[in-house]
């Protein structure tokens, strides 16, 4: 889904979160292992106001598995229970409901102590577009209920999906809106596809890419594309483009007079980042964030 944000939609967004947490006991804050802090609403906060939450770093099947340990570790740090999950196989998913119980266990021993039957718990699901809510929505109900595309200001009916006997989710998620304003996250979740190429030019969007891989994946990039040279400076423009060609050359990406086309060569990159074929990658480490 393409969303521009503008304050209007943002606050439409958040009055439709608001109404749903005062059914829930739980927030499930659904992230991208790959690029959790950009994938983050920055208001986060503010906006559940300190309902227990579980963050889930989902998509962790396309994430580097020792970076995704490494903010999972970060998250717990601060306070929170955190899982990597892979909504689409369902990797991980089996321990959403024992982590939600043990954010409710002083609640539930208070009713089970007066006497009460504790009642399921309710929970919803919430977090930017694309970054797969509706998928684990899905396979938490073992069915396909929710469809891509709840669309901020359309309101529909909203029901409880049974998971398992001790735990209802509502049907349709929270959207919330990224960082818009930041350039550098903009390319991250343009690299990943939580936002369309479109808004940023893709040549910028591979750019950057290609120069954080140069740094952190720099044998990936050696390996596929036969890559001789790294930059030894990736803070120089004239290096990072030099990588950028070379994996034009590699694609066959040429235009006229021998020249590599660059833009051709960004679409081919990406599309191989985000099918897997650069193993997997992360595009963010926590060290960035302390
Ligand atoms: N590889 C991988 N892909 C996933 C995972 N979860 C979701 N996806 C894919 O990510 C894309 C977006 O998933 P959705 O479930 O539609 O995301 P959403 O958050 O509901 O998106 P909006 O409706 O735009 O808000 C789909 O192509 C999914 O197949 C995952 O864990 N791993």
């Amino acid at each position: 889904m393409t969303i521009q944000w503008f304050p209007g939609h943002m606050t439409r967004a958040r009055r439709q979160i608001e109404a749903k947490l005062k059914l829930i006991d739980v927030t499930i804050e659904l992230l991208d292992a790959r690029i959790p802090m950009s994938s983050r609403n920055p208001m986060v906060d503010d906006i559940l106001k300190g309902k227990p939450r579980l963050v889930l770093l989902n998509k962790a099947d396309l994430a580097d598995p020792a970076i995704t340990a490494e903010w999972v570790k970060f998250f717990t740090d601060r306070g929170l229970k955190t899982l990597a999950i892979d909504a689409n196989t369902g990797t991980g998913v089996k321990e959403i409901l024992p982590k939600c119980k043990e954010l409710m266990s002083a609640k539930i021993e208070t009713q089970i102590r007066k006497g009460i039957n504790p009642r399921a718990i309710r929970g919803l699901i919430v977090g930017i577009p694309n970054v797969g809510k509706s998928t684990l929505i899905n396979q938490l109900a073992g069915r396909k209920i929710a469809n891509t595309g709840d669309k901020p200001g359309v309101t529909k009916g909203q029901q409880w999906i049974k998971f398992g006997t001790d735990m209802d989710l509502l049907d349709t998620p929270g959207i919330l809106w990224p960082k818009f304003d930041d350039q550098n996250v903009g390319m991250k979740l343009a690299a990943t596809g939580a936002i369309k190429e479109e808004i940023l030019h893709l040549d910028d969007i591979a750019f950057h890419t290609i120069r954080y891989m140069s740094e952190y994946y720099g044998e990936r990039l050696k390996e596929r594309y036969g890559i001789e040279e790294l930059p030894e400076d990736s803070e120089n423009p004239n290096e990072v483009i030099e990588v950028m060609e070379a994996i034009g050359r590699k694609r066959g990406a040429i235009i006229s007079g021998g020249r590599v086309d660059l833009e051709k060569t960004s679409l081919l990159f990406l599309r191989e980042l985000r099918s897997g074929k650069l193993g997997r990658v992360s595009l963010e480490v926590p060290e960035e964030y302390l």
